[in-house]
């Protein structure tokens, strides 16, 4: 039977064949071949040894069919539109929208985290990026509240392959679809992914369009994806806080593991907010931490007046060597009081102490990047989320390399223990991802002990 798309979406109960054979039967009269428009949903396991296992399944059938072996007709569960997304090497991928409407332009990066597609979406080191999330299945879990990174979304896009048309955890407040529309992203889904990645692989980040509108012609949507850059662009302005502010929110007591009985006198940590993640500050509040946050333009003399016990400065979207003025900020902190950097911030560290910035071919995105501490001799597996790093080989005497990322060799941290400073290429706050580096919160609090002589 040839399948046939519909705007119908069915949900039907079918019998797996006891003899492993690829039809499924819906009732005694029909079959359906295992196609691509064939989505299990649920398997329960088989009371009738004659039917075999029982499946929930969507469908795209011809109508005839889904009226004759439907449970229930529901509509998609999201509004659905066709879009397109257009790369600059003039690969056109026919898609299907889930979330906002419209036309956006970005570079393509993959994510190779399994879970944590909420807590992407709302890295502010997104901006200005499409993510492809090489994981197939994206939205099962729905949406939550309390995994948000930032109070919004500042990517591009998200492209996935399948969008789950139902939601299972006992957290999920809306669905994926919901979530971005409210929020204005755009989402496509039915989309090649794994074909797209092997290109990112091949050919490095690639920039894109993705259009809902019709109206617009692929070469049209071809010359946007060919006349915009991210490169040299300062992303961090327009994801930045206005005012400083305090944060208080530590880890709760339910997620916490590792920072239990380590809470300190009141250190006072200042954060130089270049798209800062929530996940950052709760594990340094974690530590008994008084924080103030400041927006990326903070005189370094204003910081420096708050008398701080340290300055944390974060990660943040885009080019690095496209924002001179926060490199000048760290020049102006560095030597004077023990700082951490992450990501965005490790790399402006990188520069105010002499080096410079490199754009990778792909990056790192995702939560299963090995890292080896080269103090320690230990292997973490790592959360990233970056495009530039730091060359080692244009860093002052005394720099010190202290992790490499296992996949490609490249600079993962840095220490310069002269001048205080520590710092690390990817996300020690998972957020998502996993804790292997947690520890390195813990470090930042003995660095600002021992410089406090606390602990003497
Ligand atoms: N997570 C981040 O801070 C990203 C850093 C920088 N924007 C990069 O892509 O390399």
């Amino acid at each position: 039977m040839a399948a046939k798309s519909l705007d119908l979406h069915t949900v039907c109960r079918g019998f797996e064949p006891l003899n492993g054979g690829t039809a499924f039967r819906f009732n005694p009269l029909q079959s359906f071949k295992f196609t691509d428009s064939i989505s299990v949903q649920r398997i329960f396991p088989s009371h009738n040894k004659a039917v075999g296992r029982q499946i929930i399944c969507s469908v795209s059938t011809p109508s005839d069919f889904a009226r004759d072996n439907v449970i229930s007709i529901v509509k998609r569960p999201w509004e659905t539109a066709d879009a397109r997304l257009v790369l600059e090497d003039g690969s056109i991928w026919k898609a299907k929208s889930f979330g906002a409407k419209g036309t956006q332009v970005g570079e393509v990066v993959f994510n190779t985290s399994l879970t944590g597609y909420q807590e992407i979406l709302t890295d502010p080191s997104y901006a200005g990026q499409f993510v492809l999330m090489t994981n197939p299945h994206i939205g099962n879990t729905g949406v939550n509240i309390d995994d948000e990174e930032s109070n919004q979304c500042f990517l591009g896009g998200l492209v996935i392959r399948n969008l789950s048309t139902c939601v299972s955890n006992w957290r999920s407040a809306e669905t994926l679809p919901e979530y971005l529309r409210k929020r204005n992203v755009m989402g496509i889904h039915d989309v090649d992914t794994r074909a797209i990645t092997r290109r990112l692989r091949e050919d490095g980040s690639l920039i894109g369009v993705i259009s809902t509108e019709s109206s617009k012609s692929d070469d049209e949507l071809l010359n946007m994806a060919r006349s915009w850059d991210i490169v040299g662009m300062d992303l961090i302005s327009g994801v930045t806080c206005s005012e400083p502010y305090e944060w208080k929110d530590a880890t709760s007591a339910e997620w916490d593991f590792n920072s239990h009985g380590k809470a300190s006198d009141k250190l006072h940590v200042v954060a130089y907010d270049f798209g800062i993640k929530h996940n950052i500050l709760r594990r340094i509040a974690s530590y008994g931490c008084k924080i103030t946050v400041v927006p990326s333009t903070w005189p370094s003399s204003e910081v420096l007046k708050l008398n701080p016990d340290g300055v944390l400065f974060s990660n943040g979207p885009g080019d690095p060597s496209a924002v001179p003025y926060a490199v000048e900020n760290v020049k102006q902190v560095v030597g004077k009081i023990p700082v951490f950097g992450i990501c965005m911030g490790h790399q402006l560290l990188g520069q105010a102490l002499g080096g410079k910035t490199f754009k990778m071919k792909f990056g790192h995105h995702g939560g299963n990047h090995p890292v080896r501490n080269l103090r320690s001799g230990r292997v973490e597996i790592s959360a990233q989320n970056h495009n530039y790093a730091v060359d080692p080989a244009t860093l002052p005497e005394g720099v010190e390399v202290t992790h490499i990322n296992l996949n490609d060799g490249t600079c993962a941290g840095l220490a310069f223990p002269e001048m205080k400073v520590m710092s690390l290429q990817y996300h020690p706050e998972a957020s998502p991802g996993p804790h292997d580096s947690d520890p390195a919160f813990y470090e930042f609090v003995k660095l600002m002990r021992e410089n406090k002589h606390i602990d003497k």
